[in-house]
């Protein structure tokens, strides 16, 4: 998803000579969720696991992917391939399979989707196999990015039109 600054509309423009104080505008901040480190890159990567669903269940699929904390997914070799060990990859933020979309937006979403406010161009899209969730989260975390910009636009005309 790529989101561009909304223009402020002519109209309110030709009746603020220069444009809105910056001290009035509600910046966002910019800052890029993931720790101090996320901030000096310019791409975060966050990882989605989705739970099980009904037929998976049914047919007693294995999970192969376990959350071993807020950064750290492992790879759980399937009963067969015993000898195998369990592989760990370290991402800027995991969430688990009962996370909730709210919860990836506000923290793996929300700023970068909202640091094109101020101009910054950024890109956020998904990535992965078939069926593992890419349509799921991204529909919901648009829509709730959507929200907060048509939020931030109609804050930012009412103090123009104040
Ligand atoms: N976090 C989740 N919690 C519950 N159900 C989920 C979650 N993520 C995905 N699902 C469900 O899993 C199924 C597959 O998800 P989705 O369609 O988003 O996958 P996709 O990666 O977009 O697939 P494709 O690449 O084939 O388009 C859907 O039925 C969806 O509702």
């Amino acid at each position: 998803m790529t989101v561009k600054a909304p223009g402020t509309p002519t109209s309110k423009i030709d009746r603020t000579p220069a444009s809105t104080p910056a001290s009035k505008i509600d910046r966002t901040p910019v800052s890029t969720p993931g720790g101090p480190r996320a901030k000096e890159e310019k791409i975060v990567v966050t990882v989605r696991l989705r739970p099980l669903n009904k037929r998976e269940q049914l047919a007693k699929d294995q999970v192969a992917w376990e959350c071993l904390d807020d950064n750290t997914i492992v790879y759980k070799p399937p009963p067969q391939e015993r000898s195998a060990q369990p592989v760990p990859f370290t991402f800027d933020k995991v969430f688990g399979p009962s996370s909730l979309t709210e919860s990836v937006y506000e923290e793996g979403v929300k700023n970068v989707a909202l640091s094109s406010l101020m101009g910054i161009n950024a890109t956020i899209f998904a990535y992965g196999q078939t069926s593992s969730g890419k349509t799921y989260t991204m529909r919901g975390i648009t829509e709730k990015a959507v929200i907060d910009i048509y939020n931030h636009i109609i804050n930012v005309n009412l103090i123009i039109a104040n």
